[in-house]
Order: C-alpha cells, then sequence, then structure tokens
C-alpha cells in the first residue's frame, strides 16, 4: 500500500543550503525512494520572490515523490502539522568569523520559531538545526518549545563526521564506505573533537584499527583535527561563500539514519541533548556517537576516553556552557 505523504520543513529555503536541500528531499534521498512527502518552505519577505522561484523549479522537476509544496513566510503557516523540520534559515558567517559571531542574529530566530513548532507541528516532530551556533540555536529551541520532548531535537554535526570520514579515507587510500565509526564530540564549531580512537576501517582480512592502517599518530593527533575543525573556514575561504552542498547532503544522513535507523555495528554522530553520558554536564546540546533505531537514537555507551581526549571532551563543553550563558544575554 502507498505510503502517506511526509511533510517536511524547511527554513531558510531560499538561501544555499535551501537550494540544494530541497531536491535531495524530493528525490527520496532522505527518507527513502517509496516515501512521498510534502514540502513546507519557509523564508523572510524580503526573500519571498526567490522562495516562489524555488518552488517554481521544484514543480518544473516533475519529482514523482513530491505530493505539495507550501512556499510562505508566514512562520505558522510553515510549521502547520509538520513532520520533520530542518531548520536552516538564518545568516552564516563571514570570512574570519567565528560561528558563535552569528548567535546574536540567529538566537532570536530560534526562540521565536521554537513556540510555533510547539503549537503548530505535528506530535512527534523531529527538529534538526543547521544554523549556526547550530548546538546552541537547537538548544534555544528546546528550551522554548516545551511540549516537545527533547530526544526529538537536534543539530547538525553529521557534516563534521562525514569530514572526518573523508579525511581517514584519503589518508588511507580507501574508499570513504569503508571507513566508520569516527566520532565528532561535543559543539560544532573549532573546539569540536573528531576522534578517530574507536573507528575502523573495512579490509579484505576484516575490520581493522584506523590508527593501525593509518600509523600516523602525529597526524591522527594533528593536522587531521585542525583540518576537520576547521574545515568550514576553509570551504568559506575558497567559495566566499559557506559550505552547501556537503551540508544538505549530511542533513539528509542525518535525518534518513534517524528515521529509517544506524547500520547494525555502526554509530554516527549528532547533536543531543546531553544526560551526563561521558561526563559532559546535563543540558547541553552535545555532539555524542550514537545509533538510530525505530526512530529513536541512543547515545552509543562504554567506550574508552583516554586523557588526550578527555580534555578535548571537556573544552568543547565549556565553550557550550559559555555559548549557553552568551544566548540567554541576547534573548
Ligand atoms: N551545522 C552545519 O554543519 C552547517 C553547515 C553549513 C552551514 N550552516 C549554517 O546554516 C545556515 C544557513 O546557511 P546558508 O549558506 O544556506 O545561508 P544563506 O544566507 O544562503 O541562507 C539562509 C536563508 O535563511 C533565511 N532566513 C533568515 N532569517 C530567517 C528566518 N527568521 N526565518 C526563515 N528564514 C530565514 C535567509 O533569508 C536566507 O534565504 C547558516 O547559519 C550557516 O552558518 C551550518
Ligand atoms: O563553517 C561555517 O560557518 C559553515 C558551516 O558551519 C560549516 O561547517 O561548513
Amino acid at each position: 500500500m502507498a505510503k502517506d505523504p511526509v511533510r517536511i520543513l524547511v527554513t531558510g529555503a531560499a538561501g544555499q543550503i535551501g537550494y540544494a536541500l530541497v531536491p535531495l528531499i524530493a528525490r527520496g534521498t532522505m527518507l527513502g525512494p517509496d516515501q512521498p512527502v510534502i514540502l513546507h518552505l519557509l523564508d523572510i519577505p524580503p526573500a519571498a520572490e526567490s522562495l516562489n522561484g524555488v518552488k517554481m523549479e521544484l514543480i518544473d522537476a516533475a519529482f514523482p515523490l513530491l505530493r505539495g509544496v507550501v512556499a510562505t513566510t508566514n512562520v505558522v503557516g510553515a510549521c502547520k502539522d509538520v513532520n520533520i523540520a530542518i531548520m536552516v534559515g538564518g545568516f552564516p558567517r563571514k570570512e574570519g568569523m567565528e560561528r558563535k559571531d552569528v548567535m546574536s542574529k540567529n538566537v532570536s530566530i530560534y526562540k521565536e520559531q521554537a513556540s510555533a513548532l510547539d503549537q503548530y507541528a505535528a506530535e512527534n516532530v523531529k527538529i534538526l538545526v543547521v544554523a549556526n551556533p547550530a548546538n546552541t540555536n537547537a538548544l534555544i529551541l528546546k528550551e522554548f518549545a516545551p511540549s516537545i520532548p527533547e530526544k526529538n531535537i537536534s543539530c547538525l554535526t553529521r557534516l563534521d563526521h562525514n569530514r572526518a570520514l573523508g579525511q581517514v579515507a584519503e589518508r588511507a587510500g580507501v574508499s570513504v564506505s569503508d571507513v566508520k565509526n569516527v566520532i565528532i564530540w561535543g559543539n560544532h564549531s573549532s573546539t569540536q573533537y573528531p576522534d578517530v580512537n574507536h573507528a575502523v576501517i573495512t579490509t579484505q582480512e576484516g575490520e581493522k584499527p584506523v590508527r593501525a592502517i593509518i600509523a600516523d599518530n602525529a597526524w591522527l593527533d594533528g593536522d587531521f583535527i585542525t583540518t576537520v575543525q576547521q574545515r568550514g573556514a576553509a570551504i568559506i575561504k575558497a567559495r566566499k561563500l559557506s559550505s552547501a552542498l556537503s551540508a544538505a547532503s549530511s542533513a539528509c544522513d542525518h535525518i534518513r539514519d534517524w528515521v529509517l535507523g544506524t547500520p547494525k555495528g555502526t554509530w554516527v554522530s549528532m547533536g543531543v541533548y546531553s544526560d551526563g553520558s561521558y561526563g559532559v554536564p546535563s543540558g547541553l546540546i552535545y555532539s555524542y556517537p550514537v545509533t538510530c533505531a525505530g526512530g529513536e537514537w541512543t547515545i552509543f555507551q562504554g567506550l574508552s576516553i583516554d586523557e588526550f581526549s578527555r580534555a578535548k571532551l571537556d573544552a568543547t563543553a565549556a565553550e557550550l556552557v559559555e555559548e549557553k550563558a552568551m544566548a540567554y544575554l541576547c534573548l
């Protein structure tokens, strides 16, 4: 029997990530080739005409799974009955800025849109915050949407996770699909900790630790970490615009794994509400290794954390505590 369509909100849909993301959703990359979708596209009035152009192109592309497009500048209309919300709307940083430098512009958007989602979204809506500072925007959204369970609110660190997979695959000379179980801990910022201590590469002789295959701890504990931490800035420097196709693709990966489940023996990184796991203060949106099944994520427990990693997990948590305080000052 044909499935009922799922309503997916994309905010900031007239922007660069929006333009890369909506065709992926309409083509079935996010929820699979048999899942019809209705897209709700939100942007602000100055972008209304451009948003309408995106709607026209979606119709012109004749996507078989696309059952409707709502393009609006009205937050309530956009949030009505949505099952999934991908929050991209906001302002990107420019060259030379840190992601938290756009905090004062962006957190107030998340407070306002939290209320609309709280009141009008479908029960059990799943929310992914992409706009920066992503973890703190998601935390503000959580705090101002009291009826939405915290397990339904997340932020995007899958792009950092995918960047880490890409760096390891290039260095090891293997296919990226043979690398798994890297971890991004903490903030989607330059304090994030890309960790390969539990990551493995599939070889003809089975799975081997990344550290054994790459055999270069100086690189893994040095340039690898800074390359992933600084990749967003490197893209801005090169393109004069922040990452868009990789962000859109990673947002699809995030939702797909959350809704459809992670493969057996694999975890992915998601920014989720911390419960104190791995000695991280509770009450932050912190990126952890998670597995997903039945539409729910679970923090993967029991990994050993060495002294080097401990300091890095704590430093990125400390930045999130500071950002939380800064966000409340902005509101
Ligand atoms: N978490 C990540 O991995 C990641 C990756 C890339 C970019 N980002 C962030 O995503 C955000 C969007 O990036 P972009 O390159 O698409 O930017 P963009 O400027 O091209 O697009 C943003 C869109 O949001 C719209 N917008 C602004 N305020 C809004 C509001 N109140 N409601 C709805 N829409 C609103 C703008 O009009 C614009 O169309 C930025 O904050 C960027 O830093 C995050
Ligand atoms: O770095 C940025 O400002 C954009 C985005 O967060 C990224 O990681 O590419």
